[in-house]
């Protein structure tokens, strides 16, 4: 199996370039003004236009989002999907508003926390942050990963939190992910991409799918 594999968080051209290079199903720019990899609209579409021409699909993240800020967005971003913190009620109504693809951040720390519907394309099944954290995500914190063994998945999901490229391959053998997702675990600090670590992680997560 091959395992899908996104990037989160690009804020510059260097590490996208990595991204692009070595293979990321997914890119993800990120539209929450509280986190360290955010990107203006501007910024994102400038971005976004590197991705546009190469098989990378680009993600726009964000955060309990009004309708009129994802319209705003996507008037500048040629965004592909929307990756959204959300009720699952919300993210319905704005992928019928967006008509784009939906995925739906999924907090889990116990095995009774993973969904048993699915009313969007993707679910990210990650770990639940902290309240003192400040954000949802991007935290580098792990979930217990055999949490999602033997559970019937009721549609396509990927795996967060705290994914590296040493810890990744491990993650994908206990949880059965048949995608992962990382912004921290790829960095060299806050927002910058270290590209020597995303080649790293990418080549570990694809020699997962092929055991
Ligand atoms: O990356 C962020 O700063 C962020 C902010 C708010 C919500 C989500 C965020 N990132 C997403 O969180 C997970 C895991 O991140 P990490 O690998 O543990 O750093 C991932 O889905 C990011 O897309």
């Amino acid at each position: 199996m091959t395992i899908g594999v996104k990037i989160c968080g690009l804020t510059e051209e260097r590490g996208l370039d990595a991204c692009l290079e070595y293979g990321a199903d997914w890119i993800g720019l990120n539209f929450f003004a509280k986190s360290p990899r955010h990107v203006t609209p501007a910024r994102a579409g400038e971005l976004a236009r590197r991705i546009e021409c190469t098989p990378s699909i680009c993600v726009g993240l964000f955060v309990e989002p009004t309708d009129a800020e994802v319209a705003a967005v996507l008037d500048t971003v040629p965004l592909d999907v929307l990756q959204l913190y959300t009720s699952p009620e919300r993210a319905a109504l704005l992928a019928r508003m967006s008509g784009k693809e939906v995925w739906l951040s999924c907090p889990v720390s116990i095995r009774a926390d993973l969904p048993v519907h699915c009313a969007v394309q993707r679910l990210v099944i990650e770990s639940r942050a902290p309240k003192e954290a400040g954000r949802p995500g991007g935290n580098g914190l792990t979930l217990p990963w055999d949490v999602t063994q033997g559970w019937n998945a009721p549609g396509p999901w990927i795996l967060a939190g705290g994914l590296t490229p040493e810890n990744v391959a491990l993650a994908i053998r206990m949880s059965d992910a048949p995608a992962v997702d990382v912004a921290s675990g790829v960095e060299s600090e806050p927002g910058i991409k270290d590209p020597a670590a995303v080649k790293h992680f990418i080549e570990q997560a694809h020699s997962a799918g092929n055991v």
